[in-house]
């Protein structure tokens, strides 16, 4: 457990994980969330992640709509250290991330001032990212994102649909690199701020107008969010070559801590 950050100056810090997703782009199977790290669920990783840093002490798993039970009974397989505090409620999730996080949100018990949101999808990050963006928002900031600087260049194109759907797509513009940068998970938010942006564009979601990350809404209240260095192996399992990486990830820590 992290010892870099410390319960929040006034009220506590809790993270949300939005798990409630299929995976479709993973390929067919066990929902995304629940399927295997060197034997452990995907979740479970992305749990523990969260309980590493001690400023977090409750997690919210956002559980697949008809799988609150089945994730519950996870979550009681696989139990924190004995020592660790933290407390771990399961809610049903939606039909999007934006409705997943909205459900999560609602859960918080009233002392919560700090909210994490941290996809389920990115179970190796490490505690220190963690840290950093929980600092961030105590240090004054209502939203926080960790990310990384781009490998590759950028091109905006106009997509090629209906009839035109596969024929090569016309470039429109690139991108000045330099100014880009790749969002991860965890995003830090001030509980209010967040909870207003939630409430607010929650109809955007249903209406196919939503946000793709959390901080997407904060922005469109017109607040500022900033940026804090994200961490390599906080990447998102989305494909399956992602399941190869995160599991050398896995070996590599095993390597080096003998865990
Ligand atoms: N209705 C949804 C959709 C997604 N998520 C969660 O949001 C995170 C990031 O989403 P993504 O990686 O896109 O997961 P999936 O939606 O499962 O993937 P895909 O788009 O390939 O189906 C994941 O932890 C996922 O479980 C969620 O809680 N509720
Ligand atoms: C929140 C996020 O992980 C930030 O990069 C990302 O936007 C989630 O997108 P997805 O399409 O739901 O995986």
């Amino acid at each position: 457990m992290s010892d870099r950050v410390t319960a929040g100056a006034s009220g506590r810090t809790a993270a949300v994980i939005p798990a409630a997703g299929r995976g479709v782009r993973l390929g067919p199977g066990t929902p995304k969330a629940l399927r295997a790290l060197n034997g452990t669920p995907m979740l479970i990783h992305a749990v523990r992640a969260m309980a590493a840093s001690r400023a977090v002490s409750l997690v919210v798993v956002v559980a697949p709509p008809d799988g609150a039970a089945e994730v519950r009974t996870l979550l009681d397989e696989h139990p924190l250290a004995d020592h660790d505090p933290t407390e771990v409620l399961v809610v049903p999730g939606g039909g999007t991330r934006q409705e997943s996080v909205r459900l999560g949100l609602r859960a918080l018990t009233d002392d919560i001032t700090t909210v994490l949101v941290h996809d389920a999808a990115r179970p190796l990050v490490p505690v220190d990212t963690v840290d950093a963006v929980v600092a961030a928002v105590h240090d004054g900031a209502p939203a926080v994102v960790p990310a990384l600087p781009l490998a590759d260049t950028v091109k905006q194109v106009e997509p090629r649909t209906g009839d035109a759907a596969g024929e090569p797509e016309p470039v429109v513009g690139t991108p000045e690199r330099a100014l880009l940068r790749a969002v991860q998970t965890p995003q830090g938010f001030d509980r209010a701020t967040l909870v207003a942006a939630h409430e607010k564009f929650a109809a955007a979601a249903r209406e196919g107008e939503g946000a793709t990350d959390d901080a997407g809404l904060v922005e469109r209240l017109g607040t500022e969010v900033v940026v804090v260095p994200g961490h390599e192996e906080a990447f998102k399992v989305t494909r399956p070559l992602d399941l190869v990486l995160a599991e050398a990830v896995l070996a590599r820590r095993r390597a080096n801590d003998g865990f």
